[in-house]
């Protein structure tokens, strides 16, 4: 199906570029045409702004019985910010399909797309090759790379894009020469080429400016019979995630667990960061060991792929997602806390099985009006779940100040 290759592109700090040798170049097609742009938006004032903290129910996927919809058609937004036109911002979509792309390919001039199947594999045809992707995988797919996407069952998934910048992997400082997602770990497609004619009827699709064009050619693109250069699609495992965190004591913050992010010109200030939460020991002393309550500059998305997350067993379920916004107030369910306040403190292992992840910005998200309305997803209950929180203070019986 796909055959792959070790990269140290991610790492190499040059300008990025690849040269494609190919039977036909890309310009030989049909004007582009604007087409149906389906839940896709970048329009971040279709609803008023929210501040609650948003929870959402698996997004459902339509049944192949009832409507065939491709990667293309299924593509949802969600939330996000910035504006497309200065290369400044983020969107999430979520993928929700059942077909597959048929003499179809996509490709998208206004950023990179970060992509996290959660159900389903995902054959991804690419101008430089194939790529099979599948759950506890993600790839990129980078601005102008045209691909097609074959699935195989009833699929979701989630897509981080970013605008004019691309995703890279964050400065190490004091942690050294490796650690967190190492570069070998990154895999880049090998040449694949197909010399197939479909006379008039290959349609490209192109995301320009936010809204949706078509264009038919009489060629497949996929007809790269070689290629050089640094500037791929590439692929990461995430188990391959070599996992840093507290040993001795407190909780670190989890950018400790960025995989990618996508820097913004303030230095250490990210358009969006790629976090995960991945299975490892938790061993710190004298620590509530679960996320602390905080309130942050940052907006926090989170998803599911498997299992659960560590901070709230129920109601965050695979395929699932939430949104907490820039200073709104979150952390463990009531459950969580009881469950951690008393726990004794051995090592112990944590999220086995599972896999969660953050998109986490520095910009204030909007969320669609198909994320608040449309989608009926939304958990109108989350407020709830830390509503059976209680005081634990006891001033008299440790307070250091009174006399004896
Ligand atoms: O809010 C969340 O669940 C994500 C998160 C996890 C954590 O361990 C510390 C801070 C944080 O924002
Ligand atoms: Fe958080």
């Amino acid at each position: 199906t796909s055959v792959l290759q070790r990269t140290l592109a991610a790492r190499v700090p040059c300008p990025k570029d690849s040269w494609l040798y190919r039977i036909l170049p890309s310009v030989s097609h049909k004007p582009f045409e604007s087409i149906d742009q389906g839940h896709v938006t970048h329009n971040w004032d279709e609803v008023g702004p929210d501040p609650n903290q948003l929870r959402w129910k698996p997004f459902e996927i339509p049944k192949a019985s009832q409507k065939k919809v491709d990667f293309v058609s299924g593509l949802h937004t969600l939330c996000g910010a910035g504006d497309i036109k200065s290369n400044n911002g983020l969107a999430v979509h979520i993928f929700l399909c059942n077909s597959s792309m048929e003499n179809r390919c996509f490709y998208n001039s206004d950023g990179d797309f970060l992509i996290v199947p959660q159900k389903g594999k995902l054959l991804i045809y690419t101008e430089f090759g194939k790529m099979l992707l599948q759950p506890n995988e993600i790839c990129v797919i980078q601005r102008g790379m045209r691909f097609s996407v074959d699935v195989f069952e009833e699929t979701r998934g989630y897509i981080l894009e970013v605008y004019g910048v691309h995703f890279e992997l964050p400065d190490l400082g004091p942690i050294g020469a490796n650690g967190l997602a190492n570069p070998r770990d990154f895999l880049i497609p090998v040449a694949w080429y197909e010399d197939r004619q479909v006379p008039g009827g290959y349609t490209v699709i192109n995301k320009y400016q936010g809204k949706l064009f078509a264009s038919k050619q009489d060629v497949s693109p996929f007809n790269v019979v070689a290629w050089h250069g640094n500037y791929t699609p590439y692929k990461y495992n995430l188990e391959n995630f070599m996992v840093i965190n507290a040993v001795a004591f407190d909780h670190a913050d989890p950018s400790i667990f960025t995989v990618l992010t996508a820097k913004s010109t303030r230095p250490g200030v990210a358009i969006a960061d790629f976090v995960i939460f991945p299975p490892r020991w938790g061993v710190a002393d004298k620590t509530f060991r679960p996320p602390y309550y905080h309130r942050n500059c940052m907006s926090e998305f989170m998803g599911l792929i498997k299992g659960n997350y560590e901070a709230k067993q129920d109601g965050f379920l695979p395929g699932g997602g939430s949104l907490h916004s820039i200073m709104t107030p979150h952390g463990p369910d009531a459950d969580c806390f009881e469950k951690a306040s008393k726990a004794k403190l051995a090592p112990e292992r944590i999220a086995d099985g599972t896999m969660a992840f953050m998109f986490e910005s520095s910009l204030s998200l909007a969320v669609t009006k198909w994320g608040l309305k449309t989608c009926r997803c939304l958990d109108e209950n989350y407020y709830k779940c830390w509503e059976p929180l209680k005081s634990h203070f006891t001033p008299n019986s440790r307070n250091p100040t009174e006399p004896k």
